[in-house]
């Protein structure tokens, strides 16, 4: 019987010299080879090999996009780069294999060098399984804390977070719930000159009026029934670090005189004391709703709105940022596998399109969570749609989808289903669409269709 451990998905579109010495018995690696990313997403669906070989040449790695897609779906599976001479003078290349690949080896291959890579890889990729699996750990993630994306307003508000985190003024994150603003103002901590003091978050809305003075500012012994000893608030516990005030927006009226006070000079009043006391603190505050429209309302003091409003931040919506949701999906997976039953590898394709068609009301939150779901319900190797609650629907049935995500979507099915009626062949799918062909591969570029079909036209 052969050992399946041996065995490797080759991705390539033919088999690279010297690769079928590996194949005999004194080396017996299984090598099972596609040039086709959907035929290789099945393969690492059904029955996955620890170890997958690409051949960096031909159009695999001329779409890097795709290729990384596929990659992202196993994020366990551990990648040997096959070079072709010179393949390394190609920046895409090299970025691509540092990015993604566990070792590399040179063409034409040498049987004992490539074994012994292989070799090596194949005891790497075991290891990695042991230890993950006995310290019940998720796979190692970036240093600290860091917003996973790589989209042109995630790489936005990276650098207005650096460039807010060297001033020490207040600053105000605005963003739809769920998208980051708390993770955003711990980042904004993490890497200012206050790192070494206490990062302490207060959520204005969570607090029935009556406490959150108290809360906030502290209070002496007998400053009311039941205030039998003496309080410390939030803010003289943050002394030297960085105060986060979430919904800012739902902070009473009466106290919000009393805000604008300590950003002013930083001393503020006890509850029931006699004089006031002085705190080192710079504040950040977040809120969901439109402050200049409380403002006019009478809602909140435009005093304090301006005040809070030195520096801003936003954090942008999931559904502004579709081409992060892969990446999003696979780190959760990947933190969270350990919970999850082992058999599980990553994501199906359908769940990756029905992923970027949701409308995300709930922002990182929602993803989190369905992820989370999926990884306990799935059955299958690879999360299904429905395992994430997200069954591929008619987009014009659904509730809060704009028109751009509905036509986005409906334009999607249309190229889907056009090149599976002409069998991937693309002139013939543009001429039933009434498109030319190079409008149609802007469409498939545009759609991340995976093209099993290459360039069969
Ligand atoms: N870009 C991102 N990368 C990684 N994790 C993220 C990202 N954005 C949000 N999260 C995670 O999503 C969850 C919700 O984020 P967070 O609490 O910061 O959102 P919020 O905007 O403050 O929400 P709310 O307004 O409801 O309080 C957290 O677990 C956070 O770590």
């Amino acid at each position: 019987m052969r050992d399946i451990s041996r065995r490797v998905l080759l991705l390539g579109d033919h088999r690279p010299a010297g690769i079928t010495a590996l194949s005999m018995p004194q080396y017996s690696w299984q090598f099972l080879r596609t040039g086709c990313l959907a035929e290789a997403e099945r393969i690492l669906g059904a029955c996955p090999p620890p170890l997958g070989i690409i051949l960096l040449e031909g159009p695999h790695i001329r779409p890097p996009r795709q290729l990384e897609r596929l990659l992202n779906l196993v994020p366990d599976l551990l990648w040997v780069a096959l070079l072709p001479p010179g393949s390394l003078q190609d920046e895409r290349v090299t970025r691509f294999i540092a990015r993604h690949c566990h070792a590399c080896l040179p063409l034409p291959l040498r049987p004992d060098q490539a074994n012994h890579v292989l070799e090596s890889t194949l005891a790497m990729a075991s290891l990695l399984k042991r230890a993950s699996s006995a310290l019940g750990k998720p796979a190692p993630s970036r240093p600290g804390v860091t917003l996973v994306g790589n989209s042109p307003a995630i790489q936005r508000l990276l650098r207005d977070i650096e460039k807010i985190a060297m001033v020490d003024a207040p600053v105000l994150i605005t963003g739809e719930s769920g998208t980051g603003k708390e993770l955003t103002a711990r980042m904004i901590h993490e890497r200012s000159s206050r790192r070494a003091g206490p990062f302490n978050a207060i959520n204005c809305g969570a607090l029935p009026a009556g406490l959150i003075q108290s809360e906030l500012f502290g209070h002496e012994k007998g400053a009311f029934t039941g205030a039998d000893r003496r309080k410390v608030g939030i803010i003289e516990s943050t002394a030297g670090g960085t105060l986060f005030l979430d919904e800012i927006g739902d902070l009473p009226l009466e106290l919000q005189v009393n805000l604008l006070r300590f950003l002013e000079d930083h001393r503020f009043l006890r509850l029931g004391a006699q004089r006031e006391s002085e705190v080192d603190v710079r504040v950040l505050a977040a809120t969901h709703i439109d402050l200049e429209l409380a403002v006019r309302e009478g809602r909140f003091r435009e005093d304090l709105y301006h005040r809070l409003n030195v520096l801003q931040a936003r954090t942008p919506p999931l559904r502004e940022r579709p081409e992060d949701i892969e990446e999003l999906a696979s780190h959760f997976f990947q933190q969270f596998r350990s919970e999850a039953s082992c058999r599980l590898r990553g994501f199906s394709h359908d769940s990756l399109i029905t992923m970027r068609q949701h409308p995300w009301p709930g922002n990182v939150r929602e993803l989190i969570n369905r992820v989370r779901r999926a990884m306990v319900m799935c059955e299958q190797r690879l999360i299904t749609p429905a395992a994430l609650g997200l069954e591929r629907r008619n987009g014009l049935s659904r509730e809060g989808v704009s028109l751009e995500m509905i036509r986005d979507s409906a334009e999607r099915e249309a190229v889907i289903a056009a090149l599976a009626r002409n069998r991937h062949q693309v002139l013939h799918a543009a001429r039933e669409l009434g498109v030319s062909r190079a409008t149609l591969y802007r469409l498939i570029e545009k759609h991340h269709i995976h093209r099993t079909l290459e360039e069969r036209a």
